[in-house]
This record gives C-alpha cells, sequence and structure tokens, in this order.
C-alpha cells in the first residue's frame, strides 16, 4: 500500500480546540468472512477550533460520511480517538447536531412540534421550551409556518425547519453531510447566505461536507481535502477571503486561485502526492 502523503497544512492554530480527530480508523467487515473489509479512514488526523466553519471535501467514497457519523458518535472508531469539546466521543450527544442532505423531520408534525421533539424526549416540555422552539422558528425565518406539515413546506423551509430541530439542542458542534446538494441553485445560494448568517450570529463550530469546490471556498475559514482509499486528509487550506462573502466573492481572483488549488489537490492521485 502506499503510504499516504502528510497533509500539507497552511492552516493556523488559533483559538481552543472544539473537535480533535487523532489517528483515527475505520474498518468495515466483509460481507462473508472470506471477503476483505473495506479500511475506510486509517491514521486521520483533524483539529477543528471553536467556531471555525471546516469543509470536507473528497472524491466518492473517500470516507467523509464515515467520519461525520464517527464524529456524531453513531458509529465506533476501530482505532484513534474522537474528542469534542474536551470530552472523547463515545456515543451521540446533544452537543453535536447532525444535518443530513434530507431534511430529517417526522411528517405527522408540525414544524413547532419536530423542533420540540428534542427537548420532550429530554422531558423539557414547559411553556420556556415552547417560546423557545418559536423563536428558533422565528430565526429560521419560519415565524408564519409553525403550525405547517413537512408537506406544506418548500425544499428550503424543511431544510431551515430541520436546522432549527437541531439548533433548539444548543449544539457547540455542527456537522452537515452535503446539506444542499439536493437543492435547485436558487434555494441552495438561499440556504448558504441563511447557513453564513447563523453560523457569525450564533459561532457554532461547523464541520461541513459537500462535494462541491464552490461552496467549500464560499462557506469555509478552511477546507480539507480527502484522499481516498483509506481516507486521510490530503490538504488543509485556509481560506482567508474577508466576511461577509457573496455572489460578488466568487468573481474576485483570488477565489478563483483557491478554487483551483482545491481542484488540483482533488484531481491529484495518491500516488502522485506520495511523491511530492
Ligand atoms: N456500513 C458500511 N459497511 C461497509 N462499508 C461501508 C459502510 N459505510 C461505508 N462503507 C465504505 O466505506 C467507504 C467510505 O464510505 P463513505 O460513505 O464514508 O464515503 P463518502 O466519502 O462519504 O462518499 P460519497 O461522497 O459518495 O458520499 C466506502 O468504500 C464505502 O463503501
Amino acid at each position: 500500500m502506499t503510504s499516504a502523503p502528510e497533509a500539507s497544512t497552511r492552516s493556523s492554530s488559533r483559538g481552543p480546540a472544539a473537535l480533535e480527530v487523532r489517528g483515527v480508523r475505520k474498518q468495515f467487515a466483509g460481507r462473508s468472512r472470506r471477503s476483505a473489509g473495506r479500511l475506510a479512514l486509517d491514521g486521520f488526523d483533524l483539529t477543528v477550533r471553536e467556531g471555525e466553519f471546516l469543509c470536507l471535501l473528497g472524491p466518492s467514497g473517500c470516507g467523509k460520511s464515515t467520519l461525520l457519523n464517527l464524529i456524531a458518535g453513531f458509529a465506533e472508531v476501530d482505532g484513534g480517538e474522537i474528542v469534542v469539546g474536551g470530552g472523547r466521543v463515545t456515543g451521540p450527544g446533544a452537543d453535536r447536531g447532525v444535518l443530513f442532505q434530507t431534511p430529517m423531520l417526522f411528517p405527522w408534525l408540525t414544524a413547532l412540534d419536530n423542533v420540540l421533539y428534542g427537548p420532550r424526549a429530554r422531558h423539557e416540555s414547559g411553556k420556556a421550551e415552547r417560546d423557545r422552539a418559536v423563536e428558533m422558528l422565528e430565526t429560521v425565518g419560519l415565524g408564519s409556518a409553525v403550525h405547517s406539515y413537512p408537506h406544506e413546506l418548500s425544499g428550503g423551509m424543511r431544510h431551515r425547519a430541520a436546522f432549527a430541530r437541531v439548533l433548539i439542542n444548543r449544539p457547540k458542534l455542527l456537522l452537515m453531510d452535503e446539506p444542499f446538494g439536493a437543492l435547485d441553485a436558487i434555494t441552495r445560494v438561499a440556504m448558504q447566505t441563511f447557513l453564513l448568517d447563523l453560523w457569525q450570529r450564533e459561532r457554532i463550530t461547523i464541520v461541513f461536507v459537500t462535494h462541491d469546490v464552490e461552496e467549500a471556498a464560499l462557506l469555509g475559514d478552511r477546507v480539507c481535502v480527502m484522499t481516498g482509499s483509506p481516507g486521510r486528509a490530503r490538504l488543509q487550506l485556509d481560506i482567508d477571503l474577508p466576511r461577509p462573502r457573496t455572489i460578488e466573492t466568487t468573481e474576485t481572483l483570488e477565489f478563483v486561485r483557491i478554487k483551483r488549488e482545491i481542484r488540483e489537490a482533488l484531481e491529484t492521485t495518491p500516488d502522485e502526492a506520495g511523491q511530492r
């Protein structure tokens, strides 16, 4: 096996760590006793600072979702460790909110009851929680749709309701797995703007998986490009573009240069990278 190249890192180390992924290994079992298992991640290291917006990019199958699931505590590491807010991850927790490409909403509950689902599961169902749930829905621009059911909401509105559902738990870390991948171009831009506003207001730490180089360069403080088979961090690149970033940002020469650098890292095979 080709030894993985050292990730070329131009990232700063400012601020305390919100997330530390240390030498993580994840192996999936083969289907039968004879078939080889799949080494999805090996020796994976990543540090994300408090309040940082990190975008994770890589070829299909390189282990992005696996990494997010491990950080979320939905699966266990086979080696190394993951530390969130100073505590080792041993399972899911309210300190980590997860958003997927398909918004996870119960179709039989209104937007308000969907948002209240988490607090009610923790037996917190007083007036204070209800007020906070309404406030969350207002924060995501759904103040007039609190009593609407998911099928009565547009795609973007459903995404925002799912945001509110996660935000009510006051997560320190937001894990997003291609959240806008299935949206049309206009709704996608609206959701990116919404997310950046929310992030700048709340200063939540975000790990955001995307296939879209432009989206990563526009949203992230830093982009981590992964190699596949097994997944490791190849390039970590600070995106020092001024904020707030808008559509005009995407027209600057610096933005084009950053996109080229990310694309070149994505297109480099692990063997080529190892020879550098
Ligand atoms: N539950 C599982 N059992 C067996 N193999 C798995 C399982 N989950 C993922 N894998 C394998 O682990 C590797 C990484 O998968 P993962 O879904 O994390 O990749 P990804 O980078 O998120 O891909 P994509 O960009 O296509 O969503 C793949 O080879 C996949 O087949």
